[in-house]
């Protein structure tokens, strides 16, 4: 099978030309964000260089460019998700908004006291806190289907614990503090055996594999751009198009509406009656140029080598003394999260910047699985289809310098 040639891959990348206390960047940081390829940062720069306007209402030419190019940003996501229309691909400002949006327009007009709503133990902050507000507003329960001790979801537990009163099922496909990925497929389907709806949080995924909503069997997917090559401050909410069409506005204001009077307001039709305001027009084209970037380099490809590169990291980080990788699914992202007998993680993130290596140390918005495994951080490397082999190298042996000076 065709290789991604990623020192080629590398010249689009022009941050990764940096140099940082006076050590070429190996950045390994890329489930906190990814960096952004020229093809992505020239799309915007062009927008605000050549047609710059608002969207939707203007008659002249700029407002007809600038809101073409956002509506083909659009369809770039709905091709991306395998989304039936554009129809259903909602703009928000990333993952958390997408969630926040479901929570408040498709669950709250459902939910009532003693009703519950069914997460992981795995769960990021964003797909914990959106439920915790809703019950605490209307009475609803939360449940929590378990872990294992290698950071994967325990499918029995999911049996016993959605029922009759679950209202909806929230879940992460691939975990950014575990690399954890989910058999989201096999829990939709039990799922919808029962009759409840299904969120899947895509920021970690999409990055790294092909997303077929259609094949997951979801009824709600969530992403964010900036995981994916895109900038920050854009993402999308992909929903089947019936429960779209049936739930609320949840933001009001300009766009989202058809005519408004003080007797009555009607609203927009899908996906505008979502969009209130004016929308990140800079950011979905973006968005739709990283769409592209990951269709033309090759989405399977990137998938592969970063498969490689967490392999290869994964076997050598194994064989250091005191190094306990936490999050060992049979099935992973490019996501590895450790600790060091006897070292605090923020420690070892602060050494390993002197040495130019950038990883993420803390708690990754994913308190409760620190909580699982007794740990108060974790140190994190993360992989995107610009790392390479003797970057990881570089990275370790920063590591075992600061495990010198540490331990
Ligand atoms: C699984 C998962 N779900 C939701 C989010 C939130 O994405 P936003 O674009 O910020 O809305 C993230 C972002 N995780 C970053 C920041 S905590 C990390 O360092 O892991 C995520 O990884």
């Amino acid at each position: 099978k065709e290789q991604l040639d990623v020192l080629r891959l590398r010249e689009q990348f022009p941050v990764l030309e940096r140099e940082v206390h006076g050590k070429p960047l190996v950045y390994l940081d890329n489930a906190a964000t990814a960096q952004r390829p020229l093809s992505v940062i020239e799309a915007m720069d062009d927008f605000y260089r050549r047609y710059n306007a608002n969207v939707h209402r203007g008659v002249h030419q700029l407002s007809v460019e600038a809101s073409e190019a956002f509506e083909t940003a659009r369809k770039d996501v709905a091709r991306l998700l395998n989304a039936t229309s554009d129809r259903e691909v909602i703009f928000t400002r990333g993952t958390t908004e997408a969630i926040n949006l479901v929570a408040n327009s498709y669950l709250r007009p459902r939910v009532k006291a003693g009703d519950e709503i069914l997460i992981s133990h795995m769960e990021h902050h964003s797909n914990i806190v959106p439920w915790q507000l809703l019950c605490e507003q209307t009475g609803a329960v939360l449940k929590v289907i378990p872990i294992n001790e290698k950071g994967e979801l325990m499918l029995d537990a999911l049996e016993d614990l959605i029922g009759e009163r679950t209202r909806l099922l929230g879940l992460v496909h691939v975990s950014n503090a575990l690399g954890t990925v989910n058999p989201v497929r096999e829990v939709c389907e039990i799922a919808r055996r029962h009759g409840v709806p299904v969120l899947i949080d895509g920021a970690q995924a999409t990055p790294h594999e092909q997303v077929d909503v259609q094949a997951i069997g979801c009824d709600f997917y969530a992403m964010s751009a900036h995981k994916m090559y895109g900038p920050t401050g854009i993402g999308a909410l992909w929903g089947r198009e019936a429960l779209l069409e049936e739930m609320p506005p949840w933001q009001g204001g300009g766009e989202m509406i058809l005519r408004v009077s003080f007797d009555e307001t009607t609203y927009n039709e899908l996906p505008h009656k979502f969009e209130a305001g004016t929308p990140n027009i800079s950011g979905a084209i973006g968005l739709g140029a990283a769409v592209r970037f990951l269709f033309d380099t090759g989405i399977e490809k990137i998938a592969r080598h970063e498969q490689a590169l967490l392999e290869y990291a994964t076997e050598r980080m194994s064989k250091i003394e005191g190094l306990r990788i936490i999050g060992q699914a049979a099935h992973k992202g490019p996501v590895i999260a450790f600790t060091l007998d006897g070292v605090h993680p923020n420690d070892i993130g602060t050494i390993i910047d002197h040495h130019g290596v950038a990883i993420r140390t803390g708690h990754h918005c994913a308190m409760p699985v620190m909580q699982f495994f007794d740990v108060p951080a974790t140190a994190r490397v993360s992989f995107a289809a610009y790392n390479l082999r003797a970057e990881i190298d570089v990275f370790l042996n920063a590591l075992e310098k600061a495990r010198q000076m540490l331990v």
